[in-house]
């Protein structure tokens, strides 16, 4: 876990030297940028609660956080036996499952948790064999999703350009991963590979997560963000004041549909118009290889969130009816590349994805 020390925003840690047993700290994100609270928990019910209520949101940062919620279960599920450890894992992972439809990370983080405590079942360990197992195969997804990001990172700054204007919507960074971010890691590596890059940051309403997070991490970091909001992407554009865009995902299909935050879509029709080149920034615990065409769950979410600034000022009337999908579904058309920590990917979607996704030749 050293390499986590070294970065400077930590959303999620597990925290074992407590005597008490241990227990998952995360960043509130819903209270950024006013406020950096940090909330902790033993039982995996309040981890759920954290993922539904996006105090823990963006897709990788939601599996693992899912991925340490079955860890808490099993740690203080008090099994007598492996097979009552596995129906409270079962319970555990279908309240985990149910927080939040879209993100495929979560249920890739779930099934790679819950194969691996199969697998010692079936073998006939015992109930804290098990516990063991899915304890350490959380906190190698948690590690792991660092250096994916990282070396996603490495390969995507290939793709950047010294002076370049990179426009990005929501937040793909450290606060919607384990750490160091996928489209803000890209950027990062630019950075470190001494390119001067500046950043555009959509506000990304109903939530804010650019204005809100996107700033706040960018700014505490010290790379140039200048803030506009949803509706000035056109005209931005039409200036022609962006060099490329470079949004994160949080399901990819096998032949390239992308489902985002609300507003990409939006955003990946006025790059082609403008011709500009459209990167969407996704490790490959991303994709779902199990779908193609724009057959992906998209949530829908609290009304509330559409008729008011963050539940706080009503800036409509209150009863009016709603229509709030938390994200959007980008067809492969409109991509320029994907990059993942294996590479990038180029049309034709399908082969490609398949190439560096599953490996095949
Ligand atoms: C690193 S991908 C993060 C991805 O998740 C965000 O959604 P939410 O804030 O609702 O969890 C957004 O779509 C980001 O691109």
């Amino acid at each position: 876990m050293e390499l986590l020390e070294k970065l400077k925003i930590k959303p999620i840690e597990w925290i074992e030297d407590d005597s008490e047993g241990p227990k998952l700290r995360w960043l509130d994100t819903r209270l950024l940028p006013w406020e950096e609270v940090y909330r902790e928990t033993r039982d995996y019910r309040r981890v759920a609660v954290a993922i539904k209520s996006m105090e823990i949101r963006g897709a990788p940062a939601i599996g693992v956080a899912a991925a340490y919620g079955l860890a808490l279960a099993a740690v203080y599920s008090n099994s007598k036996s492996s097979e009552e450890l596995w129906n409270k894992l079962q319970e555990a992972r279908e309240v985990l499952a149910t927080t939040r439809p879209t993100a495929y990370n979560l249920f890739w983080a779930l099934n790679r948790v819950m194969n691996k405590a199969r697998e010692q079942l079936e073998r006939g360990s015992d109930v804290d064999d098990i516990i063991r197992t899915v304890v350490d195969e959380a906190k190698k997804i948690h590690i792991e999703d660092v250096k994916t990001n990282i070396e996603l990172g490495r390969i995507g700054a290939k793709l950047i350009d010294d002076g370049d204007t990179i426009l990005t919507h929501c937040n793909a960074g450290a606060l919607a991963t384990a750490a160091y971010g996928t489209a803000e890691g890209i950027m990062r590596a630019a950075i470190e590979e001494g390119k001067r890059i500046k950043v555009i940051a959509t506000e990304t309403r109903p939530l804010l997560q650019g204005a809100r997070l996107t700033v706040w991490e960018l700014k505490k970091e010290g790379i140039e963000v200048k803030l506009i909001t949803d509706n000035m992407v056109g005209y931005v554009m039409y200036k022609g004041l962006v060099d490329k865009v470079i949004v994160g995902a949080d399901r990819i299909t096998a032949d390239g549909y992308v489902a985002n935050k609300i507003g990409t879509y939006m955003i990946a029709v006025l790059a082609y118009r403008h011709k500009v080149p459209f990167y969407v920034a996704a490790p490959t615990s991303t994709f779902d290889m199990s779908i193609e065409g724009d057959n992906i769950p998209i949530e829908e979410r609290d009304p509330d969130e559409v008729r008011t600034i963050l539940g706080k000022l009503l800036i409509t009337v209150k009863d009016v009816d709603v229509y709030n999908p938390a994200f959007d579904i980008t067809p492969p058309e409109l991509v320029t590349a994907i990059i993942t920590e294996k590479g990038i990917i180029t049309p034709p979607y399908r082969e490609a994805i398949a190439r560096i996704v599953k490996g095949k030749r």
